[in-house]
């Protein structure tokens, strides 16, 4: 490091790191610590930081060999390497369990509960608030981000209506590809559908032939979670084309309904438990 970056190289805590006031940024690791270089600062953070596409890294077994060899004291060369996610200010939070909580709290609050809809008895819990409310649906959509990016998942499988609205930017994000699970009728291709069993009477979901390759990891998403019906029939449709459920993620779940329990083994992840 040359004696002006270690001049102007700078100490912080998470609460002071604000990475996308950050401009021109290098990263690179150095020991256990990624630096970030601007014109005017560096900072080192430690390596649970996400580099950005633009990230150029060396290892600290190049730097180790650059130490002992010739070039020893000078700035090793930078190589490019491919980076997948932004680093933002939700890489940070998803590490802080209180600022989890926080964010849980917010979207929680952002959820309106209208009684007697559609019919009376029911407390229908109405997620239309909370996409009115930009940071509420910002860490609905980040805290799914967060446990999923790293999971290897091919698949988002949305469940319609409303597991279309928080499944595209999950698997956008993600990188996995977004499959539509619908009513049934909707779709125009050739279909493969599935019979689930409502509190009176049945209903089906269907899926698109060839969306789905076998051997491919799919997350199941819809908002919510009652009796466990229609989890049940998209886990058993895609099932049976050899894909792998790997979890269902729900923004809510209605815990009085047991749904759980008929899911079985398959994990199932929630953020807001109501009652
Ligand atoms: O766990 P379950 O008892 O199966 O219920 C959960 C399902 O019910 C709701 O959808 P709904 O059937 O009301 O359809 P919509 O999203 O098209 O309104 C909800 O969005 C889930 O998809
Ligand atoms: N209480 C509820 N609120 C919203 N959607 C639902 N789907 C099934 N039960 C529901």
């Amino acid at each position: 490091m040359d004696s002006l970056t270690q001049n102007i190289a700078l100490k912080f805590t998470r609460a002071n790191f604000v990475p996308e006031k950050i401009t021109n940024r290098d990263y690179y690791h150095r020991d256990n610590l990624v630096q970030i270089k601007s014109p005017t600062t560096t900072i080192n953070h430690p390596l649970t930081t996400k580099p950005t596409r633009n990230t150029r890294v060396f290892s600290p077994i190049s730097l180790s060999k650059k130490a002992a060899g010739p070039g020893a004291g000078e700035e090793p060369e930078l190589k490019k390497i491919r980076i997948r996610d932004p680093v933002s200010s939700t890489d940070m939070a998803s590490h802080d369990p209180i600022i989890k909580e926080e964010r849980i709290a917010g979207i929680s609050s952002a959820i309106r509960i209208i009684p007697d809809f559609p019919k009376p008895g029911i407390m229908f819990q109405d997620i239309t608030t909370l996409l009115l409310d930009t940071k509420a649906f910002k860490d609905t959509i980040d805290l799914f981000v967060e446990r999923y990016r790293d999971k290897k998942i091919d698949v988002v499988a949305g469940i319609e209506a409303r597991g279309f609205i928080f499944g595209p930017p999950i698997a956008l994000a993600i990188g996995a590809k977004f499959v539509p699970m619908r009513k049934p009728k909707k779709l125009p291709g050739e279909v493969i559908s599935e019979e689930y069993s409502l509190e009176y009477g049945t209903d089906k979901i269907e899926m698109h032939v060839g969306a789905v390759q076998a051997g491919e990891r799919a997350l199941v998403v819809d908002d919510l979670i009652a009796t466990g019906g229609t989890l049940t029939a998209a886990i058993r449709l895609l099932e049976r084309v050899g894909v792998e459920v790997v979890e269902c993620a729900c923004l809510i779940e209605l815990p009085e309904l047991k749904g759980r329990d008929r899911l079985g083994d398959k994990p199932l992840f929630v953020l807001v438990s109501s009652t």
